[in-house]
């Protein structure tokens, strides 16, 4: 006999609570299923225990620079091993906190592994259990990318390099995406010589090459390794080192380092659902959905970093919640994911932070637009604060001024980002940032002047 329920949520972490909380919400009976650890990604090994140990290294790089600021001279001393309890101190409240959610008796939680057996029927462990619905979301796992002998000489991933309670002398971190950086700024703040290495000519390689050229900038000044535009060749044991040999302006270079941070991406979590007894289609590893978040299945919906699109943790939450709406919609319209505001932060210092289009993106889509830049080293609250890197860029529709995107290299990028996206949200121009009162001297204020360049070039009143 098969337990029954209105809709079966495959994953509990941020797509998948939100779709169960917004499901229950109409009024359905829900049942969540999780394999464990409980918690998600986000909690457990993203987005807080990484944000926790970067506030760390950020007050290490100040207190590095106090002399600039007319203070004496300190000493400092990283101990991985604090740093890493208060970081697991808090995951844990957070984690606590989310199982709680879980436990709630709006739901029926099942602990075990979900297996399709059909479309409407799933196994965990010995018990079968059938819905009308289902929203998948299973989350992602590390990128699992072929180098010679990256395997047999071992490496560490983000999921693993949380616990390690010895601070290593130097580390090698393959990839230049948001995991790479922000581990690589980390390991360098606490003591670590880093050496960053990654494929493409430019950090942070989906964005304006400007913004990665000003963040390598800023981390090549603070002594960190980095290679851009190159070719993993091999990685094999050197001594007690391991080593990474890779092709860089036409020669062959090595990096050696105690450990390897291996951040090339991240992929679906599609093992072991046998997604094919449901009937859903899975397109490059990735289980496909539309704009609805509906898959090839109809009555099967997916959600969060299964779907391979941003993996970013706010829009695993909206895509849950259409999804957890969605499922239940027999009448009536669905709702549609909004790609317009996709905003991303990258969490090194200096932070980086997009909303909307970029200048690359409109370029390549054939959007008319205008940008403009100001740098932060010409600010006058950044000048005070001893913030040089950096710059705001606006992107902007040539008729009529619409902002269409955003781009923040610098301090505190990541909430600047949010005037932005408030502006955005009610579809304004560069003429109402100008209009909208800034308080004098603030960073946000910097907004205005890239904001008066393009009002000035469209002929804005
Ligand atoms: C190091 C790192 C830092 C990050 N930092 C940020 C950040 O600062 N900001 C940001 O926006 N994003 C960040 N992210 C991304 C963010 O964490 C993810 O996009 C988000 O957590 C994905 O949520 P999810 O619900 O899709 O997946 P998850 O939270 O991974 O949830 C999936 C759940 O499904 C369960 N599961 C899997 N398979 C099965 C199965 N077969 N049966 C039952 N249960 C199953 C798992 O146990 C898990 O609980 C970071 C990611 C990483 C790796
Ligand atoms: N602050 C944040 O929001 C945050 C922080 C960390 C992670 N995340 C999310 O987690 C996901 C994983 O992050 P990530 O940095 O590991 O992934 P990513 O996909 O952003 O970056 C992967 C890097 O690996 C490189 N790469 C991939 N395949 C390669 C190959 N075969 N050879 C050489 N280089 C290769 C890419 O050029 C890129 O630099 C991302 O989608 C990201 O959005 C977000």
């Amino acid at each position: 006999m098969a337990n029954s329920h209105d809709i079966v949520i495959i994953g509990g972490g941020s797509a998948g609570y939100a779709a169960a909380r917004t499901a229950a919400d109409r009024g359905a009976q829900v049942a969540i299923v999780d394999q464990g650890p409980l918690g998600g990604l986000c909690i457990l090994r993203g987005c807080m225990p990484t944000k926790t140990i970067l506030r760390t290294a950020e007050i290490a790089a100040l207190m590095r620079r106090v002399k600039e600021f007319g203070l004496s001279p300190v000493d400092v001393t990283a101990h991985l091993e604090q740093i890493v309890d208060r970081k697991d101190r808090l995951v844990r409240e957070f984690a606590d906190y989310r199982i709680e959610q879980l436990r709630d008796p709006r739901y029926k939680l099942y602990q075990g592994a979900a297996s399709f057996l059909s479309p409407n029927r799933v196994r965990i462990g010995s018990q079968e259990v059938e819905a009308k619905a289902f929203v998948i979301a299973t989350g992602s796992v590390p990128n699992d990318i072929s180098v010679p002998g990256l395997h047999e000489t071992g490496y560490l991933t983000s999921d693993t390099l949380l616990d390690l309670r010895d601070r290593p002398a130097s580390m090698v971190v393959l990839g230049g995406g948001p995991v790479a950086l922000e581990f690589g700024q980390f390991f360098a703040r606490i003591g670590t010589a880093v050496t960053i290495i990654q494929r493409s000519p430019h950090l942070l390689s989906h964005l304006d090459p400007d913004v990665g050229s000003a963040l390598e900038q800023a981390l090549r000044e603070e002594g960190i390794v980095l290679y851009t535009g190159t070719a993993l060749q091999r990685v094999e044991r050197s001594g007690s080192n391991k080593r990474v040999t890779f092709h860089h302006e036409g020669r062959e270079v090595h990096a050696d380092g105690a450990l390897i941070l291996q951040a090339l991406g991240r992929r679906p979590r599609i093992d072991g659902l046998a997604l094919d007894k449901a009937g859903v289609a899975v397109i490059n590893g990735r289980v496909a959905v539309d704009d609805t978040m509906r898959t090839s299945q109809p009555h099967i919906f997916a959600a969060g970093d299964v779907t391979n699109l941003y993996d970013i943790v706010h829009i695993a939450v909206q895509q849950g919640e259409l999804a957890g709406f969605n499922a239940l919609q027999s009448e009536g319209a669905l709702r549609s994911f909004d790609s317009r505001l996709v905003t991303d932060v990258t969490f090194t210092e200096p932070q980086v932070a997009t909303v909307g289009l970029s200048e690359m993106a409109c370029r390549a889509g054939g959007i008319p637009h205008l940008a403009a830049s100001y740098p932060f080293a010409d600010h006058g609250k950044a000048m005070c604060r001893g913030d040089r890197h950096g710059f705001v860029k606006l992107v902007a529709s040539p008729a009529g001024g619409k902002l269409l995107g955003a781009q923040i290299v610098g301090p505190e990028a990541g909430e600047l980002i949010h005037e932005l996206i408030a502006v955005m949200y009610y579809h304004g121009t560069v003429a109402d940032l100008l209009r909208m009162p800034h308080y004098h001297p603030t960073l946000a204020e910097i907004i205005t002047y890239p904001a008066e360049t393009l009002a000035e070039r469209i002929g804005l009143p």
